[in-house]
């Protein structure tokens, strides 16, 4: 399975080397016309302004939202997660607008920018390494979102049929579970296609 890893700014070659250790190929993707032979996308952690500028610049808007039409899965991290969501709060602009859920950035406050806890995640047997850096949550989801995990009884891990998206940066762990779960989507939309 070969999955690209958004380029345009942000924490690219982890990513790639998480998805490398889970059984799939990395590659990092700078122009959509790269899109094209990729069974999934990572959107990685960074500044979503930043990266949703940069996406509107290189035409990757359309380009993705086509991709995800394919039912090619996509995974937002941090940054990647906001540029997923339909509604960002407090903001009137979002930026993909493919996952029915609203946003808020900067959410855990200034004296926790980062921290590290263990999460359990539903559909992965034990507790998941996480790192949050000016992490966002999920403040609400539509019917058709799946709740994967939670933090303080918010929503930091969701799930929208072939769309993820976490709060925080797997890929900053030496645990690839979330990667090999997300490359068990891509493997799932692939043999639903064939
Ligand atoms: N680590 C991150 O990706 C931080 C996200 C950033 N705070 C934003 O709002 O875009």
């Amino acid at each position: 399975m070969k999955i690209g890893v958004l380029a345009l700014q942000g924490a690219v070659a982890e990513h790639i080397r998480s998805i490398e250790a889970a059984g799939g190929e990395g590659v990092g993707v700078k122009r959509p016309e790269e899109l094209q032979d990729l069974d999934g996308l990572i959107i990685p952690g960074g500044e979503s302004t930043t990266i949703g500028k940069l996406m509107r610049k290189y035409g990757f808007i359309d380009a993705v939202r086509a991709f995800s039409e394919q039912g090619k899965p996509i995974f937002g991290t941090c940054a990647g997660l906001i540029v997923l969501a339909d509604r960002i709060d407090g903001q009137e602009d979002a930026h993909l607008e493919l996952m029915d859920m609203t946003v808020a950035r900067n959410a855990f406050g200034r004296q926790r920018e980062s921290f590290e806890t263990d999460l359990d995640v539903k559909g992965i047997d034990q507790p998941v390494r996480a790192v949050f850096i000016r992490a966002p949550l999920i403040k609400e989801v539509g019917p058709s979102v799946d709740v994967l995990s939670t933090y303080k009884d918010e929503i930091v891990t969701a799930r929208q049929g072939h769309l993820l998206a976490s709060s925080y940066h797997p890929e900053l762990t030496d645990d690839y579970r979330l990667h090999a779960y997300f490359l068990d989507m891509v493997k799932e939309a692939a043999a639903a296609k064939s």
